[in-house]
């Protein structure tokens, strides 16, 4: 029989394809990268793959994502993908699993029974996870990314690279919460906001920034009306959606406009009327819904009426059904969720009416509720095919990973040279890094506004990428989660981190954070300062983060004598702020060039180091647009 590897024995050696035969490699993500890293890696003579996708096939990747065809959409991708690349070489075992990498089953012991991890992920959350598995079992990690024509590869070794979280993540565009609720003047703010309304009526209504205390000083205008769950009959969910769009869309206009909230505005909001709301939600269509009939569909712009038709179909499709019906609560926006973005485009364009604002096309609006960059399939083929070539050095081990390897490049245009790969050396580890070097972490919000369930939700979970975080102050545990958590400690969520038990969080606090799933141990330093909402609409600044000094307001409170400071916190803190103008001043010249560099394609020199660090930390294969991100505070 002829041997199935003699092509690949002439080309790698019999060493090295011994090395890559006996190989077992984790692949985390099956889409555009995925596809074609799976192939290549099969192709290459790797015998022994794990691939790990939560997502199951939609229609929209078959363009690219070409180890699915028409047949397999609604299925498993890892499975699909595992099953096509399982052809190319009958030898090979592809093992399959259908779910998020953050869950416990693929933690720490799973991840250890790797040589290696590739990872063809499209978020920074799934990323900051993985860097730290590998981390914590000292297996290397291949990185890659991909926005339209620009993409990434890397390698990250404990001890001898950079990890993932060495650089710091841009911090994705925020709006204030104030533009959101009161004063939108753009598309972007509306389509913010649904998203902020899917999350109150369908998600954790907590976390929204709708959400308005039921409980507070000021009764509000519609938290009764859109948290009451109508019941599964026509008729109760037409009279729930006629009682939120008008809670939403007269009701509370015409309340913020008795209150001046818009005293100056160049032109005030106008309420749509009650009444032809209640008449338009009584004429809604199930799935498939009126707009959805026709070819085009989603380019066409909903005015006030079919807007509130489909609002209110929106509101049948999920609760005439029972599965729908259940997730109530808990539900999470996914714009490749065909009710949850029809809805956010209905939401969108009533409050885009609202507030004179020109409407947006479902397709439009989620453009901009995704970020989206159109994928580009030949980019995600080279960015795959780079890493293998990485794999493969890393199989040889002939000198150690920061020497053997690369950070390389794809460029748009190409350098004035006239290369559009561009590699670069790793880096070393960075010292100040939270994860991978000093394991402390500086926070400054204020601590007499925020809860500390926002603290867990926003600073620790969304910011730091911690999963299942145990927060204790100083011998006292205050908070945990995952299996076996003490239930009872949820009741601080509520709390201010002032008013926290053992003296509460407060200017100079450390806190003690461990996240099991992730091996991690950091210590939280918290300092008090108010913020400007103009200036820092998160509410909290990360570290090195701080924005210019006149942001930080000083602290009106001194250090609590009753929890463990870490030293000066007050004088810290100001020196902090002192040292804020230098840094910003440090990070911008890093973005412009790379910035540049995406859009004139590299008619610069190739990036320096620095400069491209900021590229590769934006890029994304769902990458947002430099001028749009519509991220805004609390999004995910
Ligand atoms: N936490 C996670 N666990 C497992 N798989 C993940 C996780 N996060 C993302 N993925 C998978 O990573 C893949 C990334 O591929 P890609 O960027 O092509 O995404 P996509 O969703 O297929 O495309 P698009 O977002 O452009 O529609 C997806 O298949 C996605 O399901
Ligand atoms: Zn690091």
């Amino acid at each position: 029989m002829a041997d199935r590897y003699a092509h690949l024995r002439a080309s790698l050696g019999d060493e090295l394809l011994a090395k890559v035969q006996a190989a077992k490699l984790l692949v985390v993500g099956a889409g555009g990268i995925g596809c074609e890293l799976l192939k290549n890696l099969v192709l290459t003579g790797f015998l022994n793959i794990h691939v790990v996708d939560l997502d199951i096939i939609d229609v929209s990747n078959l363009n690219r994502q070409f180890l699915f065809r028409q047949e397999h959409v609604g299925m498993s991708k890892s499975q699909v993908a595992a099953a096509a690349v399982k052809v190319f070489n009958p030898d090979a075992t592809i093992v399959a699993h259908h779910g998020n990498v953050k869950s416990p089953e693929f933690g720490l012991n799973f991840v250890a029974q790797f040589d290696l991890v590739l990872n063809a992920l499209d978020n920074v959350d799934a990323r900051r996870h993985v860097n730290r598995l590998c981390l914590a079992k000292d297996k290397p990690l291949i990185e890659s990314g991909t926005t339209g024509y620009l993409g990434q590869v890397t390698v990250i070794r404990k001890g001898e690279t950079e990890c993932y979280e060495c650089q710091p993540k841009p911090t994705q565009k925020s709006y204030p919460i104030c533009t959101i609720r009161s004063t939108p003047d753009k598309p972007v703010h509306c389509v913010v906001w649904a998203k902020e309304l899917f999350r109150l009526l369908f998600g954790r209504a907590e976390d929204s920034m709708l959400y308005e205390d039921p409980a507070g000083d000021e009764p509000s205008a519609y938290m009764a009306t859109v948290t009451a769950r109508p019941e599964a009959s026509a008729d109760a969910i037409t009279a729930y959606a006629a009682a939120v769009l008008v809670a939403q869309f007269e009701t509370e206009v015409a309340k913020r406009i008795g209150m001046d909230v818009y005293k100056g505005a160049k032109r005030l909001p106008e309420a749509v009327a009650g009444g032809a709301l209640r008449a338009l939600a009584a004429e809604y269509a199930q799935a498939p819904s009126r707009v959805a009939r026709k070819a085009g569909w989603d380019r066409d712009v909903w005015g006030v009426e079919e807007s509130a038709r489909e609002f209110s179909a929106c509101l049948h499709d999920v609760y005439s059904s029972a599965a729908l019906r259940e997730h109530v609560g808990s539900m999470e926006f996914d714009k490749d969720d065909k009710i949850a973005m029809r809805f956010v485009t209905a939401a969108c364009n009533l409050r885009s009416v609202v507030f004179h604002i020109p409407l947006q096309s479902y397709h439009d609006a989620k453009g901009i509720a995704g970020n989206i960059i159109a994928a580009i399939a030949t980019t995600n083929a080279i960015i795959a095919g780079l890493q293998v070539l990485e794999a493969l050095k890393i199989m040889r081990a002939a000198k150690p990973i920061r020497e053997a390897c690369n950070y390389v490049w794809c460029l748009r245009e190409g350098t004035r040279k006239g290369l559009l790969l561009q590699p670069t050396a790793l880096e070393p580890p960075s010292k100040g890094c939270f994860v991978c070097g000093t394991r402390t972490v500086d926070v400054h919000l204020d601590t007499a506004a925020l809860t500390f369930g926002e603290f867990v939700s926003r600073v620790l979970k969304s910011r730091l990428g911690v999963n299942e975080p145990s927060v204790s102050v100083g011998s006292s545990l205050i908070y945990e989660e995952g299996e076996d958590a003490a239930q009872g400690l949820r009741a601080n969520l509520p709390k201010r981190l002032r008013d926290l038990p053992g003296g509460g969080v407060t200017d100079g606090t450390s806190l003690s954070v461990e996240d099991f799933s992730q091996d991690l141990d950091v210590t939280v330093c918290v300092y008090h300062r108010v913020f400007d909402e103009e200036e820092v609409p998160d509410g909290f600044v990360v570290g090195g983060q701080m924005p210019v000094a006149s942001a930080a307001k000083p602290s009106a409170e001194p250090p609590s004598a009753e929890t463990g400071t870490n030293g000066a916190p007050a004088a810290a803190a100001a020196a902090a702020a002192a040292a804020v103008p230098a840094a910003a001043a440090a990070a911008a010249p890093t973005a412009q060039p790379a910035k540049r560099g995406r859009e004139d394609g590299g008619s610069e020199e190739p990036p320096s180091k620095r400069a491209a660090a900021t590229v590769a930390t934006a890029v994304d294969t769902t990458g947002g647009d430099d001028d749009d991100d519509v991220i805004c505070v609390g999004d995910d």
